[in-house]
């Protein structure tokens, strides 16, 4: 199981980037010790609500392929990504891609706020000890 904490993916689709926004007020005491990286529109609402992000391409651009790299090299300890399951997405194979890597590296990813929250239960656990 994964147990260590140190950098997180946060990407959110159109549709649910306000509650992406909500979820990083929520659990700010623990983001903002963590390095975050993000899609590029993402990235920007967050950096807008007051976290350091490392901002990569939007996503359909090609920023979701950007994260899945980093979660294939190591570099990513959890995803948070919020998906519209009621959205059309042109870059539906990087989203695909990203959830395939996470499952092939066993790399804990969310994607709706409820599973992030349980997500993020556990790892305020694990950085306690
Ligand atoms: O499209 C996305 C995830 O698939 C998100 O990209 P943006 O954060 O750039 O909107």
């Amino acid at each position: 199981m994964h147990t260590e904490f140190k950098k997180v993916a946060m990407i959110a689709h159109d549709g649910k980037k306000a509650d992406m926004v909500g979820f990083f007020k929520d659990h700010m005491d623990v983001l903002e010790n963590m390095a975050i990286v993000a899609t590029g529109t993402t990235g920007s609402h967050l950096q807008k609500a007051g976290l350091d992000v490392d901002c990569k391409l939007s996503g359909p651009k090609g920023g979701d392929a950007q994260i899945a790299a980093l979660v294939a090299e190591g570099d990513v300890d959890a995803v948070f990504f919020f998906r519209d399951p009621l959205g059309k997405h042109p870059h539906e194979p990087d989203v695909q891609m990203l959830m395939r890597v996470c499952d092939l590296y066993d790399v804990p990813l969310a994607t709706n706020p409820s599973s992030g929250g349980l997500l993020m239960m556990g790892i305020r656990d694990i950085l306690k000890k």
